[in-house]
């Protein structure tokens, strides 16, 4: 599944200024802190997921960098803009799939992505992108007799039929069944390879580990980690683990040699070791790792100022 050549508007190579710049972001609630002085760049051509728990503060920044809600301080920049200022032709660059939607449920698929497609001045053909999130066969039907999971790839539709430079992926395929997951990662790959900036929130870390360059985890607000998908968290928490069972029960060793570790057992044992497994730490436990550190550092760090005030 393709999309035809590209058309005006349409981003190409990772060089020049950023698409997005964040410095410092804030933004204060009365009782609570949702962002708390968040920083990063995502380069042009560059996909870039911003993962975090339930309430961390990834969709309130997404919403800042969209110009749909006003930060309390910082700097911003999207296609060198402040958001709190962006016109309609700044709008007309950006693609947004938000969290939930309300699309008119008495229209089809098809005159729902034609009346968006109306929107821009360079929109996708209308076709190709239903072809492309999977709605042909639903083309005609009305949006309210669709499944959840069919809606949400209306909103995927919504998103991308404007050619945007920068697309806003707010937890995207919620609700997707794994085919439908596995064709919209192909649909993402495509735009990326046409040069879309692209960034994603998602609870599936096996979602960022397919899609993403770089990755920045925050946790209450606060930017946790920030780096290529490969190597955030650092070696140590990449170390394999080499899981086998003896007449002790289970036993594990961390080793970044695991074939020779596995050798010299082996040897040892003069036979296959029992249950033997080689675990190289996935992004969801590195992932995993960070976040626990986060959060615990979190609360010691909110009992001692509570400490403090005693
Ligand atoms: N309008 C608001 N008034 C007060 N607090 C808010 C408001 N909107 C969001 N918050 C709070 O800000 C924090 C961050 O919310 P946000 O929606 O950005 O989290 P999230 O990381 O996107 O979470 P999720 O994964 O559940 O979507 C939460 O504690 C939330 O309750």
């Amino acid at each position: 599944m393709t999309f035809s050549a590209s058309e005006p508007g349409a981003a190409t190579g990772t060089s020049g200024p950023p698409v997005v710049e964040v410095r410092n972001l804030v933004k204060r609630y009365p009782a609570h802190t949702a962002v708390d002085d968040v920083s990063f760049d995502i380069a042009r051509g560059e996909t870039f997921a911003l993962l975090g728990p339930n309430g961390a503060g990834k969709s309130t920044t997404i919403e800042i960098l969209e110009g749909y809600r006003d930060r309390s301080s910082g700097e911003v920049r999207v296609l060198g803009i402040d958001p709190q200022k962006g016109d309609l032709a700044w709008k007309a660059q950006l693609g947004i799939v938000l969290q939930s939607s309300a699309e008119a449920a008495h229209v089809t698929v098809r005159e729902q992505v034609e009346q968006f497609a109306a929107y821009y001045p360079h929109p996708r053909d209308v076709d190709e992108v239903i072809a492309a999130v999977g709605l042909t066969e639903k083309s005609k039907t009305r949006i309210g007799k669709l499944s959840g999971g069919q809606r949400r790839r209306v909103d995927v539709a919504l998103g991308v039929i404007g050619r945007p430079q920068l697309l806003f992926l707010d937890e995207p395929t919620t609700g997707f069944d794994p085919e439908a997951r596995r064709h919209f990662w192909e649909l993402i790959r495509t735009l990326k390879a046409e040069g879309t900036t692209i960034l994603l929130t998602t609870h599936y870390l096996d979602e960022a580990a397919q899609l993403a360059d770089r990755v920045a985890v925050i946790a209450r607000g606060k930017l946790v980690e920030i780096g290529p998908v490969d190597t955030i968290g650092g070696t140590e928490a990449r170390i394999p683990v080499v899981r086998w069972r003896d007449e002790t029960g289970l036993r594990e060793h961390h080793t970044s040699e695991p074939a020779a570790f596995v050798a010299t057992l082996s040897a040892r044992t003069g036979s296959e070791p029992r249950d033997l497994e080689v675990i190289r730490p996935s992004l969801e436990d590195i992932y995993l790792g960070l976040v626990s550190a986060a959060v615990a550092l979190g609360e010691d760090e909110t009992e001692a100022t509570g400490a403090a005030h005693v």
